[in-house]
């Protein structure tokens, strides 16, 4: 018997009518067969926010903030007023910000990883956003955050403004989907604000049309905290971590790693349906069901925290309930 059926028989044992804790019993199967154990019990939890500037956003203006927006909220962050900040203090998880290019020089503190390359991907509609060494480093980087971390769980994070138009050309370019079909308002573009954003990431794509490696797709478009996120997921999956996935952004670095081995799928856990149009079609093509949804479309990690408890759940329903043996509860009735 392999691991995953004889996860299945020990949930069917358990005090409860067969498959009566829904999507609570496949996910603690996944998490099972992701950390190798019929055991299975989360320690440690890493959100790890990983953030860059985006040249696209700074030629185009494809954001309906400013790119200051990215500096600030890392500090935001770290003082522990963000979104993520509250909720990964709610669940006890640990929180990383991880500079991959962001355009300011951050004081060295607890809970920063300072960046190791130039600030900010090129404009991809003139060139590549980065080049492959640059490309090769952040996925790098991002493999050695999470070597560098305990536990054996990793929520992706992240932040920069004009990074929804990285994602949507990554997942027009993987995903095999149009760009009228995964360009949304990010942070909030009006109608028309999206049909400029379409029109600017038309002509990336043109450019581009040739990339065919994943990672050559990942150079095009960026961003740096994007290819981080692929080296995250690539190390976590290695090292048997869970990794749960944000929304749109996070889900398009997982298209990239996807793309690369498909093996790191199994690892993979999706927090949410994200309101950004396009992530739908990106979670389709990698055949998830997220866990939440509920409009969400912030980033930063806040609906993989939100999901975290589900997992904790899931763990602990797979670990202590009673079986109908040991509690001397009747079976179903042959
Ligand atoms: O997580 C999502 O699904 C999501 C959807 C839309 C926007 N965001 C966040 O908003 C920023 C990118 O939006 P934009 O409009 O600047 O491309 C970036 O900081 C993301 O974390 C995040
Ligand atoms: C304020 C703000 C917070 C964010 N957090 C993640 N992306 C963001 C974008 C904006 C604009």
């Amino acid at each position: 018997m392999n691991l995953e059926q004889t996860l299945r028989e020990r949930l069917d044992a358990k005090t409860k009518p067969i498959g009566s804790l829904g999507r609570l019993e496949d996910l603690a199967v996944q998490l099972g067969v992701a950390l190798g154990t019929d055991e299975p019990s989360l320690d440690h939890p890493q959100m790890i926010v990983f953030a860059g500037d985006h040249g696209v956003a700074a030629a185009h203006g494809v954001s309906a903030y400013p790119r200051d927006v990215t500096w600030q909220m890392v500090k935001n962050i770290l003082a522990g007023g963000a979104a993520v900040s509250v909720l990964a203090r709610q669940h006890g998880i640990a929180l990383t910000v991880v500079d991959c290019g962001v355009d300011h020089d951050f004081a060295p503190q607890p809970g920063l990883v300072l960046r190791k390359v130039t600030p900010g991907t090129a404009d991809s509609t003139q060139g590549p956003a980065m080049t492959a060494a640059e490309c090769a480093q952040a996925i790098q980087h991002g493999r050695e955050v999470v070597r560098a971390l305990p536990g054996n769980a990793v929520l992706l994070g992240e932040l920069g403004i004009g990074n929804t138009s990285a994602a949507s050309l990554l997942c027009a370019a993987l995903a095999g989907c149009t760009l009228d079909d995964c360009v949304g308002p990010g942070t909030g573009l009006d109608a028309a604000g999206v049909l400029r954003k379409r029109g600017v990431l038309q002509r990336a794509l043109e450019l581009h049309k040739h990339a065919s490696e994943p990672l050559q797709v990942l150079a095009a478009y960026g961003g740096f905290e994007i290819a981080a996120m692929v080296g995250a997921i690539q190390q976590a999956a290695q090292e048997r971590r869970v990794v749960v996935v944000d929304g749109f952004i996070s889900t398009s670095a997982v298209l990239v790693a996807h793309a690369v081995d498909p093996k790191v799928l199994p690892s993979c856990v999706f927090s949410h349906r994200s309101g950004e149009r396009g992530h739908e079609l990106m979670l389709r093509h990698l055949g998830a069901k997220p866990l939440l949804d509920l409009g969400l479309r912030l980033g930063e990690g806040s609906g993989a925290a939100l999901a975290w408890p589900l997992l904790v759940s899931a763990c602990l329903i797979m670990r202590d309930m009673a079986t109908f043996e040991s509690a001397r509860v009747s079976g179903k009735t042959p």
